[in-house]
């Protein structure tokens, strides 16, 4: 049998409607066609084709990003595409470029920080690509921190102009995406100064280059920022460096939502929290959930396709050698992959749904759910992409020696991801200001009940005194008995460092001192709310033969394999048993047996195009070994038999060691 028949084989065991499963996966019959259509559009294309890019210098690398952004914007114009259409266009194009932070970052924060007079003038020209703009928040010296950026506004009344400059190295703008050679504004992230007073960073728009021939304004100074890690993948952005040496703006140009100056130089706080100028960050955490998903899927659809083909030992009278899929071990590696991609997908769902929320309420000026949206976004973003990362690289070592090939296409999947751990809120400062929300929640316990995802934790003195009720690995498919685990789990870790933080001279001192032990606290609590989505979600009609029992074996596996895991914390914080932890190792074991005959299946439900894979591993026919032969051919050191170099720098060699042989 050949790669080919072997996933036929596969195909025909599964024990669900692969159809109907694509559909819950994305999320609506309507959602599904929109990318499905996106989807083969951009794999139909010749101008899209990947195959060249890890054997381009930078500059090509860079003009053909340029040239596939440009041809893309053409098709949102000729197919009359909606916002939405495009986002997946841009998403199967499947290349960082400036037009993500046109899209993801600079049109939402002109929208979200922006006044109805600003947005009125500025969002039509950036939706029509008049101008194209980025986010320059971060500096060389300062990312995390956004406080501490060095950035200055400084307003003129006498010219009602704000003077934007750079007033040390450190200061540079450094990061922003698109801002090196193609943005031609930017909202800049500076200290707004008037008469000698710093009233805090805000928002400033700022044109950088001239709209008629693109060369940067005066007094402005902007370069490329180096190559980044993974050659074909990130390189193809422009991250840049901006340096600003007085640079005048009319004063209208500062995002006034939040806050005002007037034309006498009075600055007017409206009634809105400050943290809203960090409204996009919460926005572009919200994206950064959905696509964990969707790369997550990505690996394990070719780790998975390939671990079908692939075969290894088992044959000792010349029949055929055992699936590398049906090893014990390589299924507790992939599976809880498989099944975290389908637990971020429907946490990322349920996040949309809260973002969606409180922006209606943002706009009503109601902003009590905000700290909870902050926590929610910053936490899911922390913990998807940490586990995307990570689940990346082990697809990778699960395809043994070919993961390491090119063609395979998980290293460039790794590199191009990795970056989402930093960027938009490093995942362990994002933790660090989860652990503040659970800090408040639960000193506030004695007078307010706390609501929605930190609900639990108003049942916090019974969760630390309630011990697990489970007697047999059955019980362990209960998903009351799990929802509880990891309750009793976080309430525990959350309580047990607000009472240690307690003993501590100060507030300040003792969250310092324990942030390490905060950080998993709050990982622990954003477990549940995962954990706990899933589990919604399958109380909810799921149609389809076969389909519901699927997810709900991915459920008890994302489950029991966190619970697996983090079994030190459960057995820690005394709610387990070591007999009952044991247990639950015995539960997933069945479970991924029963996962096995559903593995091809489930990975063909994320409808991926091999166009977006772009891995001879996980091709949808199978068809590994030929097509790694042939890709390996294309190879430009397989151009000739005697490559450039040989006759210089190998024969002499060779002729030397033939010399001293004769003496
Ligand atoms: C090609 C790519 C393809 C796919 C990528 C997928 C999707 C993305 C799409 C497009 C993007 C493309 C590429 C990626 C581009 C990346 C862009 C960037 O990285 S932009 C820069 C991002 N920078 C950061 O995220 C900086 C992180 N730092 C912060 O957010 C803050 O400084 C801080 C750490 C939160 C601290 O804030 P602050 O200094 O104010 O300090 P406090 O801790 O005192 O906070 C006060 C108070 O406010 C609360 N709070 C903080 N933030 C928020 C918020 N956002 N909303 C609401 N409330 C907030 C905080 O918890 C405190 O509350 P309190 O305890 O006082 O009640
Ligand atoms: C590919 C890519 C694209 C980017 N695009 C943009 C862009 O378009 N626009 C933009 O403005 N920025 C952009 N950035 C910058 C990005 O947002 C920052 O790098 C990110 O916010 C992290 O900040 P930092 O680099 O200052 O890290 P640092 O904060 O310096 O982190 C270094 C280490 O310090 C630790 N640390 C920091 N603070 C604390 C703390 N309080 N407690 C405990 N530990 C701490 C971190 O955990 C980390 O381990 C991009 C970055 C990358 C990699």
């Amino acid at each position: 049998m050949e790669g080919v028949d072997y996933l036929r084989d596969e195909r025909s065991k599964a024990q669900f409607d692969v159809e109907t499963m694509k559909v819950a996966w994305a999320g609506s019959p309507e959602a599904f066609l929109v990318c499905d259509r996106m989807a083969k559009l951009v794999a139909n294309d010749p101008v899209f084709e990947k195959f060249s890019k890890p054997m381009l210098g930078r500059k090509e690398l860079f003009k053909n990003t340029l040239r596939k952004t440009a041809h893309a914007w053409k098709l949102v114009n000729d197919l009359h595409l909606t916002e939405e259409e495009a986002k997946w266009l841009r998403h199967y194009i499947d290349e960082p470029s400036y037009t993500d932070l046109q899209w993801e970052m600079f049109v939402p924060a002109l929208e979200g920080q922006g006044t109805e007079e600003q947005k009125k003038k500025w969002v039509p020209l950036a939706k029509t690509m008049q101008i194209i703009g980025t986010y320059a928040q971060t500096e060389l010296g300062h990312g995390s921190n956004v406080q501490g950026l060095e950035t200055t506004a400084t307003f003129d009344r006498q010219s009602d102009e704000f003077v934007i400059h750079s007033p040390t190295l450190t200061s540079s703008k450094w990061w922003p995406g698109g801002l090196a050679k193609v943005t031609t504004h930017a909202i800049v992230y500076a200290r707004l100064i008037i008469d000698g007073h710093f009233y805090g960073v805000h928002g400033f728009i700022v044109q950088l280059r001239s709209l008629e021939d693109h060369s940067p304004l005066p007094g402005i100074t902007l370069g490329d920022i180096g190559m980044k890690f993974g050659h074909g993948t990130y390189n193809t952005m422009d991250n840049g460096v901006a340096r600003f040496d007085r640079v005048r703006i009319p004063r209208d140009q500062m995002l006034m939502r939040v806050s005002q100056v007037t034309k006498e130089g009075k600055y007017m706080k409206s009634n809105v929290p400050r943290q809203l100028g960090y409204a996009t960050m919460v926005s572009v955490r919200q994206t950064i959930v959905s696509d964990a998903s969707k790369a997550l899927s990505r690996a394990v659809c070719i780790a998975t396709r390939y671990s079908a083909i692939r075969r290894q030992f088992g044959s000792r009278d010349g029949g055929p050698e055992t699936q590398v899929l049906d090893y014990k071990t390589q299924q507790s590696r992939l599976f809880p992959l498989v099944a975290s991609a389908f637990a971020f997908r429907f946490a990322s769902d349920w996040l949309k749904l809260l973002y969606t929320d409180v922006k209606q309420r943002l706009e009503v000026n109601d902003f009590s759910t905000l700290p909870e949206v902050h926590a929610c976004t910053a936490g899911f973003k922390s913990l998807t992409t940490a586990a995307t990362a990570e689940g990346i690289e082990e697809c990778r070592k699960l395809c043994g020696g070919h993961g390491y090939l090119i063609s395979s296409g998980l290293p460039e999947l790794f590199a191009f991801y990795v970056p989402a751990c930093t960027y938009e809120g490093e995942n362990v400062v994002m933790l660090l200001q989860v652990a503040r929300f659970l800090v408040k929640t639960v000193s506030d316990l004695g007078n307010k009940q706390p609501v929605g995802t930190a609900a639990y934790l108003g049942r916090a003195s019974l969760l630390v005194q309630k011990n697990c009720v489970v007697q047999t690995a059955e019980d362990w498919l209960n998903p009351i008995a799990i929802l509880e685990a990891f309750e009793a789990r976080a309430a525990r870790m959350a309580v047990g460092c607000c009472q240690r933080l307690a003993e501590f001279k100060s507030p300040e001192e003792g969250f310092a001192e324990l942030s390490s032990d905060l950080a998993e606290a709050s990982l622990a609590h954003c477990q549940v709310i995962v954990v706990s989505t899933f589990i919604r979600r399958l109380q909810q009609d799921i149609p389809g033969r076969g389909v519901k029992q699927a997810l709900e074996v991915l459920c008890n596996v994302y489950a029991l394999f966190l619970l697996h895991k983090h079994q030190g914390d459960f057995l820690a914080t005394g709610y387990l048993t070591p007999k009952q932890a044991s247990l639950a190792n015995d539960q997933l074991r069945t479970l991924y047996s029963k996962v096995r005959p559903n593995a091809i299946a489930l990975v063909d439900s994320f409808n991926h195009t091999d166009h977006y894979l772009s891995s001879v591993l996980g091709r949808y026919d199978g068809n590994v070994y030929p097509k790694l032969y042939e890709a390996a051919l294309k190879d430009p050191l397989n151009d000739s038999d005697i490559a450039d170099g040989i006759h210089q720098y190998v024969q002499p060699i060779l002729k030397q060691k033939l010399h001293s042989s004769k003496l």
